[in-house]
């Protein structure tokens, strides 16, 4: 049976005092599920957020990594230098990262393997623009992001992927896809999946959602049957409405 999760993504925001204070609140707040919660907060803070939470449930994530295993990379993470502060799931492949920082479908393949090497699970994201959308291309772009990034893993890799499912055009935008369009998304990732592997990987990841959800819209994205929960941005920052969004999967 594939997991529930609610993750959220800060992005570049709180500083160390901010990002304690909103763990003592997630923490004090969290509500009894079984879903799987993560927060994934900015590099210079995630070993403070782990000491944070270190009697909690809620779990500390990454936001991105490098491929490498160390060496003459100025600004980067390596997956060594995550699992040695107890971070073991990272999000690779987020459309900030693609958009702004240049990786490509080749570096996030890249990146995905080194992961799966060292045990860190991949929260792997992808999603079409508005224009792919506008012009019928939105499965066709998918896809094959999907197929470049992780088609050529073995079976057995897939029991440490999480797929994030997050159109470009409903990031921070306050557009969300309808449950409709997520749910046909979603439906057509687990189709794909099944063909290129089988029904038991298919059916055994976990696929979110990403893009402007809220608590008033949360319920409803999650009841869909191909949406195992979400990867939220902006709503994460606020415990309360962070709280209401994992009461809602
Ligand atoms: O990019 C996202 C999560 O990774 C979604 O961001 P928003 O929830 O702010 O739209």
């Amino acid at each position: 049976m594939r997991s529930k999760i609610v993750a959220g993504n800060w992005k570049m925001n709180k500083n160390l005092a901010e990002t304690e204070a909103l763990l003592v609140e997630l923490a004090a707040k969290l509500p009894d599920t079984e879903a799987e919660v993560m927060v994934a907060p900015t590099f210079v803070n995630l070993a403070a957020a782990v000491r944070n939470l270190e009697t909690s449930r809620i779990e500390v994530i990454a936001q991105n990594m490098h491929f490498a295993e160390s060496g003459a990379y100025t600004g980067e993470i390596s997956a060594d230098m995550l699992l040695n502060i107890g971070v073991d799931t990272c999000i690779i492949g987020h459309s900030e990262r693609r958009a702004y920082f240049g990786e490509t479908d080749e570096i996030l393949a890249k990146k995905v393997k080194t992961a799966l090497q060292k045990g860190i699970r991949v929260m792997f994201c992808f999603g079409e623009e508005l224009q792919d959308r506008k012009s019928g291309n939105h499965f066709k772009v998918v896809e094959s992001q999907l197929k470049n990034a992780l088609f050529s893993l073995e079976k057995s890799d897939w029991s440490k992927i999480i797929l994030a499912y997050e159109p470009v055009w409903a990031i921070g935008t306050g557009e969300t896809a309808s449950p409709e369009q997520a749910q046909e998304m979603h439906a057509f990732i687990r189709k794909v999946i099944a063909e290129a592997f089988d029904s038991s990987v298919a059916n055994n990841v976990s696929i979110l959602y990403g893009g402007s959800v809220k608590p008033g819209n949360a319920e409803e994205i999650f009841s869909k049957p191909d949406v195992d929960g979400g990867l939220i941005g902006g709503a994460s920052l606020v415990s309360d409405d962070f709280v209401d969004i994992i009461k809602a999967i």
